[in-house]
């Protein structure tokens, strides 16, 4: 194995396996902290954690767990993958991780960028865009569980991490990894700028010989070439069987999804007090499902206003975890059901669905939209899957998705 990713929530995980994959490595997607050794050939394996959100300490250990695990397969470079919109708490977790992953590899100097330009996401001056707005006016300052607020990511890693935090501006990038690998310090984590994917390719040729990478799914963009992979298209055709969106999402990509298929598919709405009390029973939402004529969707996916209320009412995790916790066992219920396609719309969520569905490791197929590929659980039957980044896709992305995973007689 080449390159090993701890990915700290599931669609970032299957966003970067699909970066991998494009960029012509066998890559596998573990669902948590694999047992053993993997009898496979893989160039690559991402390690998807639920680490976004986890208390400090838990995720610093299962992160570190993740390292050791892809070490002792061979991972030759370690890459933390994170959000394109740097998502974390207050409390971290990317700095707290990023420290514990350097000290563990004993690697001084890391980079850091969370740039994905076909997403729009760019760094300029150390600063995060969402296409023309800061991070902190794209509507992730209104995120249920990471509200980011500080655009300046030098200033938000230096609150998270006690190492320095230096900076590579744009001017250098564009002259290329040389200038690149010349420009970054001996020690310490360093934000690089990037706002085009040739930026990103160049980043990735300097970053050769550098041991800890953490950022998006355009970090990966230039690492498969430095090991001789040439780029590819992931083929495989989709499966039979009815399919379903789920959404938790509240981000707004999604809810504008969310409005989108409303107006042509049945749907359910689950509000976050029905998760909390129990009071929407799950048997009752299969059954609703299964009497549709074509794709349902059931989202919780609701405004910001709808979501402060909500936690205001019951606590922020509670909201959370009882809405996470039903779209879990939903999706178990789906699959006894017959149910063989499933969009989900939101990070946490899709950690939710596919810990519900007790998966040990999917396939990464070809790519929905940028940065979502249809990926596979394997099994009798097969389920396929499309987690997807709260702010990813198209308007239209629930009914291309469900179309493209559906296999063609
Ligand atoms: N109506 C709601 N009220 C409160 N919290 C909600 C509601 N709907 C979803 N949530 C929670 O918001 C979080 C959304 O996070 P996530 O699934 O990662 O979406 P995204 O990818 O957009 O960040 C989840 O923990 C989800 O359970
Ligand atoms: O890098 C990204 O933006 C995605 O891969 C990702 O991690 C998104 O997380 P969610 O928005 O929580 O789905």
């Amino acid at each position: 194995m080449k390159i090993g990713v701890i990915a700290d929530d599931f669609t970032g995980a299957s966003d970067i396996g699909l970066t991998l994959a494009e960029g012509g490595m066998r890559v596998g997607q573990f669902v948590g902290i694999p047992t053993g050794h993997v009898d496979q050939d893989l160039d690559a394996a991402v390690v998807a954690l639920k680490s976004r959100t986890a208390p400090v300490d838990e995720a610093v250990r299962d992160s570190l767990a993740a390292c050791d695990w892809l070490l002792s397969q061979g991972a030759q470079q370690i890459v933390f993958k994170v959000c394109s919109t740097f998502d974390s708490t207050a409390k971290g977790n990317i700095g707290p991780v990023l420290d514990a992953l350097a000290e563990r590899l004993n690697a001084p100097t890391t980079i850091v960028c969370p740039a994905f330009p076909e997403n729009g996401r760019s760094v300029y001056q150390g600063h995060l865009f969402v296409q023309d707005k800061l991070l902190s006016e794209s509507g992730m300052q209104n995120h249920p569980l990471t509200p980011m607020t500080d655009p300046d990511l030098r200033r938000l890693l230096a609150t998270q991490s006690t190492g320095p935090i230096h900076h590579v501006a744009a001017l250098v990038v564009m002259q290329g990894a040389a200038a690149i690998r010349s420009a970054l310090p001996p020690k310490g984590h360093t934000i690089v700028d990037a706002i085009r994917d040739a930026d990103l390719l160049e980043i990735g040729k300097a970053a050769r010989d550098t041991l800890l990478l953490c950022g998006g799914s355009g970090i990966a963009l230039g690492l498969p070439a430095n090991f001789g992979f040439e780029p590819q298209h992931p083929q495989w055709d989709g499966v039979s069987g009815p399919g379903i969106v789920l959404s938790g999402s509240c981000s707004r990509a999604t809810r504008e999804q969310v409005a989108r298929f409303r107006d042509v598919a049945p749907h359910r709405e689950v509000t976050a007090r029905d998760a909390v009390s129990g009071s929407i029973s799950v048997e009752e939402l299969v059954n609703w499902a299964l009497e549709q004529k074509q794709p349902p969707l059931i989202y919780s996916s609701a405004d910001p206003q709808v979501v402060r209320q909500a936690q205001d009412s019951f606590g922020k995790e509670k909201a959370s975890a009882a809405i996470e916790n039903l779209f879990s066992v939903l999706s178990r219920g789906l699959r006894a059901a017959g149910f063989r396609r499933m969009v989900i719309a939101g990070g946490e969520t899709s950690g939710a669905v596919v810990q519900g569905l007790r998966a040990q490791q999917l396939q990464i197929g070809p790519r929905l939209a940028a940065g979502v590929p249809m990926v596979l659980l394997p099994g009798t039957p097969s389920i396929a899957l499309a987690l997807k980044s709260g702010n990813f896709g198209g308007p239209d992305f629930f009914a291309d998705a469900l179309n493209r995973m559906e296999r063609q007689q």
